[in-house]
């Protein structure tokens, strides 16, 4: 009979073969390919048919087309953005496109960076990539690069190639990107999405702005949010993904109209698009300016006062003794208690720990809530000892903030008030396995 077991191991067999086919079917088209190549450039007459539908246009023709196919592209992420631009290009027969990540397919990037599929989960998200580019456009050189972009490799890969996509979600990436961009003379094509909505500017394009001429200060770090906090709906990476695609186009083949001193704003919730007018080049800007005072690349996680990723630092406001281990709150949950949940309503409803109290971190310093909580503190405390209150949240940085502004608010009362570390993310790993982790 078959077994989940046997027939994981079958698939891994058949993908083994699928991927010698697939390798001899790209040999056998690109030998077509040399025998009827007389320049670098030349289009055979499988490439003709494949991309006649662009061919045609009066914008492309033979010509553009031999354009894109000298071209190259360097994206720069491979994920809710990247993924739908290297899609279109890859499809539209750039010559050569590199694609750098550092990173691994996790499962809640699935809805929305489609090159991935659920084979790939735990996989380095580029040769995923390069895996599903390559079936699907055999004439195009994708080059995986399985690294993060730092100032030590960004200006060597960077020249390489024409046109460079940010497709990252960082601040200090931008800022790497930017400087080197301005510093190899290549246009910029940047892009974003948080929640329902996008942007997209083109930097360092036909005597435009760079990103430091509009931003010449990195934001404040605890104002910039990421998609793991705010969520983001997979269709609008997709469309600002695509419109850089459709950008990086425009530029290798010198169309006006290019997104230059200008930026797009897409609003997913009414489907509109604004242009707004940005400003000239600076000339006193510190990079592309007159006199720049920046020549080289710098400490750009130093420089925005935070990592070239995303992922989720871990904050310190407590004391080791404040704090409880997902596994000793386990033990204690039977004893009376009140354990607050400081994440949103939204959140709550994904999950949450039995009898927990869903308080947001944002309503600690509400008089009425605090009242609330007074109460059913008064209602459950019938010893001497101080009344035990738990904070929990996702991975255990917000309750330590809900700990701090309980302290203050119940100020006076015999309580003590810990939070859990690691919050519900340590309970499913350590207590309960069932427990849904996002
Ligand atoms: N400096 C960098 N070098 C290489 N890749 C980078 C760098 N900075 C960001 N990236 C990559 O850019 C991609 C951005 O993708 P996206 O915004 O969809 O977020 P994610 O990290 O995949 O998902 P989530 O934020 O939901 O965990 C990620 O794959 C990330 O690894
Ligand atoms: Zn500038």
């Amino acid at each position: 009979m078959e077994t989940a077991e046997s027939l994981l191991e079958e698939i891994v067999d058949l993908k083994k073969k699928l991927t010698q086919k697939e390798a001899m079917l790209r040999k056998h088209l690109n030998q077509k390919y040399e025998e009827t190549e007389s320049g670098p450039e030349k289009l055979t007459n499988i490439e003709i048919d494949k991309y006649s539908r662009q061919i045609i246009m009066p914008e492309i023709g033979m010509k553009g087309q031999q354009t894109l196919k000298k071209s190259s592209v360097l994206i720069v992420g491979a994920g809710g953005l990247g993924c739908p631009s290297a899609l279109y290009l890859t499809g539209a027969g750039i010559g050569r496109i590199g694609i750098v990540d550092y990173d691994k397919v996790k499962l809640n990037n699935l809805h929305r960076q489609l090159l991935h599929p659920e084979t790939s989960a735990g996989q380095p998200k580029v040769f995923s990539a390069v895996e599903s580019l390559n079936r699907l456009n055999s004439f195009v050189q994708i080059i995986p690069y399985d690294m993060k972009m730092d100032r030590s490799n960004a200006l060597n890969t960077v020249r390489k190639y024409d046109v460079v996509i940010d497709a990252t979600d960082n601040v200090a990436t931008r800022y790497l990107l930017n400087d080197a961009c301005v510093l190899t003379s290549r246009p910029l094509v940047s892009g974003s999405a948080l929640k329902l909505e996008g942007q997209l500017s083109v930097y360092n394009y036909s005597n435009g702005p760079c990103y430091r001429c509009l931003f010449p200060v990195p934001p404040p770090p605890e104002t910039v949010t990421n998609c793991g906090d705010g969520g983001v709906l997979g269709a609008v990476p997709g469309v600002i993904g695509v419109l850089q695609a459709l950008e990086t186009v425009k530029i290798l083949l010198g169309h006006k109209g290019v997104l230059s001193k200008r930026l797009l704003l897409f609003d997913g919730s009414d489907c509109s698009f604004r242009n707004v007018c940005l400003r000239d080049r600076i000339p006193s800007c510190c990079v592309c300016g007159n006199q720049p005072s920046v020549t080289a690349l710098v400490d750009y996680e130093h420089f925005c006062g935070a990592m070239a990723n995303d992922k989720h630092t871990k904050i310190h406001l407590l004391d080791d003794t404040d704090r409880i281990q997902a596994e000793v709150y386990h033990g204690l949950c039977t004893q009376p208690h009140i354990l607050i949940d400081v994440r949103s309503p939204l959140e709550f409803e994904i999950c949450h720990l039995p009898k927990s109290l869903n308080v947001p971190l944002k309503d600690l310093v509400l008089e009425q809530v605090i009242q609330q909580l007074k109460e059913s503190i008064a209602e459950k405390c019938s010893s001497d000892n101080d009344f035990p209150v738990f904070v929990v949240c996702r991975r255990g940085n917000d309750s330590q903030k809900g700990v701090l502004a309980l302290r203050k608010a119940l100020h006076g009362l015999r309580v003590s008030v810990r939070d859990i570390i690691g919050g519900l993310h340590s309970w499913a790993k350590d207590v309960d396995p069932s427990f849904p982790v996002y």
